[in-house]
């Protein structure tokens, strides 16, 4: 009930309570095809405080408002007593320069939509002057937010502002746009606004048609021209329910440059705002588009607008058929678990991650993000971890245990979770995890000793402890099922070979295939025409060469030891080396388990080699922090070799057709001193650094690093594990099932 002005810098407040019942009976709401707008004055019964929650409060009632004057403009309110006026000076006397918007927010989400008609605010203070047959109450600038009792009255007032009308409202979870992408650097659906309520106005003098928006995370105002979009549709995806306007013209605002463009489209025009889905019954779009050269500037500065439109008016997961999915990557050294919310068909949205990293050197440290907050920050962790399994159950603890993250509340709430399986043999897609699938699984625990284990003890913790949840397997390995026999083959005996089945596999597949659509809309190229080489190093490390969009060749085999060597593994060395470091390194270690065999050699090349073995510890950021250390320089310098060596190779596999070197994964993304090495020493193959650039924090999904005007590029790419596997998730429909 109360409309507020909150004071912007004065500590100072306002408030009101608005029933904008429209008094006169031609002002239909313009849900109301016979809607005529015309009037400038508008009965309202109004309860105001001011100077809310100071000794000060008082209550006053407004009475109806009229625009009037110029310079300044202003929105006089009527107040019930004889000689009590309250006065709003609007900051500017062009109407398209003033921008009233509506609060469609987050914090909304769980209401009836049109419910947010009622909160208006606008983009800066605005002078506001109450006065009473006595004095001058108040007089100052102050942030305005109306909360209004109708939606009609807040509507009208809208338009009035605007001198335009309302004719229709189009609800979307996602504005987004050529310079705005859909993602922030951590895969989050971010891009101009989300969960917004975009609307199409049309001027009350040119007829001009405008789509407003408020772009929440720019904050910013958006306002263009509709004849700047081009009617014909770049991309429709129906099973995204996305839709892509195309600007015609792009970079410039001339208003007589579009009106004379406008008559050449105009059925077409209206056609694609038809397929808009509506907020409103019986959209009175007609196409009466006539030019005029009044029209407002719209300062178009992008090539193409996306839209992303919510399934129906509640997005609350679950309620709409929507699910919450947990996506779980147990990696060598941590464990990562991001929740979102995902409908049928549609890309999940983030609503929180947690982690916990460091399991390779203790202490633990976790973290924690709920929507765009930390909530914990590498906490260390007291209690001792004896794994992964235990590092998830921790996770699961602080997601069910946050009150505050109202999608879960208790596990029921949880409709998926997608683990990632680092070893899945011969499977070529994600699997629903069934007795079966799980058995088959564990046969493969000893070809990933440090990971397939682990993620299948996940696994049967949420099979225990979530038995209402669908379990889905993700594979490293899949990425790479496209690898060329005369690459995966080993030469040994082909019998032997096939009976057991011993070829290259490949990993790090669920970010190589992140890595490859990310970098590809980053250049701006398809998918399928991208020619890559790809660094993931993290406590793991590969390198792939990806060609037209595929893997092609990628640096791990069999198992994860193979190629480069990582926080505990030796990488590849000589492979009768083994024979001679020790004796018995064809016995079984003691360390083997139930789940997982593993021999004293394996053991030795997987967990006691690496940069364990030659420094101490298994944390690159220390080693490549001290340059000066004798240790820490052998191990850094011996990396940038190896990884050198496997550029070397996938530039000739690639025949020198390369797009960009991309680095990823923990210490791809955090260590400049090691990208500037490995690119300074691969510079004889056309790659260049930016110094400065390399130097900037990497915040983007895709970040360039190489220098000015060079081909092939040098990229950072944040790459998201676990959104890999929530969009695959989200996007099988065989996982959804009949519900
Ligand atoms: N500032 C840093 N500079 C270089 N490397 C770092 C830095 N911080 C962390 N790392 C490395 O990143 C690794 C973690 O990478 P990540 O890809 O997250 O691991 P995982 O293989 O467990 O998925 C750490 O083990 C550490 O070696
Ligand atoms: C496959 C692999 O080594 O994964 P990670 O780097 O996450 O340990
Ligand atoms: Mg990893």
């Amino acid at each position: 009930m109360a409309t507020s002005w909150r004071s912007g810098s004065s500590s100072s407040f306002m408030s009101s309570a608005l029933s904008a019942q429209p008094s006169r009976g031609q002002q239909a709401s313009p849900v109301d095809s016979t809607f005529t707008p015309t009037s400038a004055a508008i009965s309202a019964l109004t309860a105001e405080k001011l100077f809310e929650r100071t000794p000060n409060e008082t209550t006053v009632y407004l009475g109806p408002w009229e625009i009037v004057g110029t310079n300044p403009r202003r929105l006089l309110w009527q107040c019930s007593y004889a000689g009590e006026v309250l006065e709003h000076f609007l900051p500017s006397d062009n109407p398209s320069e003033v921008f009233p918007y509506t609060l469609h927010a987050q914090h909304r989400r769980f209401g009836d939509p049109r419910e947010m008609e009622l909160y208006l605010t606008f983009l800066e203070p605005h002078r506001i002057r109450y006065i009473t047959s006595d004095s001058i109450v108040h007089d100052e600038y102050i942030e305005v937010k109306y909360e209004f009792t109708t939606i009609e009255g807040s509507i009208q007032l809208q338009s009035d502002i605007r001198r335009r009308d309302l004719v229709d409202w189009f609800d979307v979870d996602v504005v987004w746009s050529d310079r705005d992408r859909r993602t922030d650097s951590y895969g989050n659906v971010r891009g101009l606004g989300t969960i917004q309520r975009i609307k199409l106005w049309r001027d009350r003098y040119s007829t001009f048609h405008y789509l407003t928006f408020y772009a929440n995370h720019r904050r910013r105002w958006k306002e263009y021209l509709l004849d700047d979009f081009d009617t014909e549709l770049r991309q429709r995806d129906d099973r995204h329910r996305r839709l892509q306007l195309g600007v015609r013209g792009a970079r410039r605002g001339s208003a007589s440059e579009s009106s004379q463009s406008q008559s050449r489209n105009r059925e077409r025009r209206f056609s694609a705002t038809s397929i808009f889905r509506s907020g409103q019954r019986n959209p009175p779009v007609n196409g009466n588009t006539s030019s005029s050269s009044s029209a407002v500037q719209s300062a178009i500065d992008i090539r193409y607008l996306g839209i992303q439109f919510s399934r129906n008016a509640n997005i609350q997961a679950g309620t709409d058929g929507s699910k919450i999915i947990l996506s779980v990557n147990a990696g060598s050294s941590s464990v990562k678990v991001s929740v979102y919310s995902a409908e049928r068909g549609q890309s999940p949205i983030q609503i929180a991650e947690s982690q916990v990293s460091g399991l390779t050197a203790p202490p633990a440290l976790l973290k924690y993000i709920r929507g765009d907050k930390t909530i914990i920050e590498n906490h260390e962790v007291d209690e001792k971890l004896s794994g992964q399994r235990d590092a998830f159950s921790l996770i699961l603890d602080t997601l069910i245990g946050d009150h505050e993250l109202p999608d879960i509340k208790s596990k029921d709430d949880i409709g998926f979770i997608c683990h990632r399986i680092v070893h899945g043999g011969d499977y070529s897609r994600p699997q629903l995890i069934s007795d079966g699938t799980y058995h088959h699984l564990e046969n493969l625990n000893d070809l990933a000793p440090l990971h397939n284990a682990n993620s299948l003890g996940i696994v049967r913790l949420c099979i225990e402890k979530l038995p209402s949840t669908r379990n889905i397997a993700c594979f490293d390995s899949q990425f790479h099922s496209t690898i060329p026999e005369h690459i995966r083959t080993y030469p040994i005996n082909r019998d032997i070979a096939r009976s057991n089945r011993l070829r290259k596999y490949g990993f790090h597949g669920i970010s190589y295939s992140f890595i490859t659509r990310a970098t590809a809309e980053f250049l701006g190229k398809k998918r399928d025409d991208v020619n890559l080489i790809v660094l993931h190093l993290g406590s793991g490390a590969s390198a792939c060469a990806i060609k037209g969009g595929k893997s092609w060749d990628t640096s791990m085999g069999l198992t994860p030891l193979a190629g480069l060597p990582g926080a505990t593994r030796s990488g590849s060395v000589d492979p009768s080396l083994v024979f001679h470091y020790a004796s018995d390194v064809g016995k079984l270690s003691p360390a083997s388990t139930k789940e997982l065999h593993i021999s004293r050699a394996e053991e030795i090349l997987n967990k006691e080699a690496g940069w364990k073995a030659l420094t101490g510890t298994t944390n690159f950021g220390i080693i490549a922090g001290k340059p000066d250390d004798e240790k820490m320089r052998l191990a850094f310098d011996l990396f940038v070799d190896r990884i050198c060596g496997f550029i070397g190779s996938y530039f000739v596999t690639l025949r020198g057709q390369v797009d960009a070197l991309v680095f990823a994964g923990g210490i791809g993304e955090k260590s400049d001193r090691l990208r500037a090495a490995v690119v300074d020493q691969v510079g004889c193959l056309g790659f260049a650094i930016d110094e400065e650039a390399n130097k900037v924090k990497i915040e983007d999904v895709v970040q360039d690093v190489g220098k000015k005007g060079v081909s092939p590029r040098v990229l950072v790419c944040q790459t998201d594990e676990q959104y890999e596997m929530a969009r695959t998730c989200a996007e099988d429909e065989e996982f959804w099932g009949e519900g």
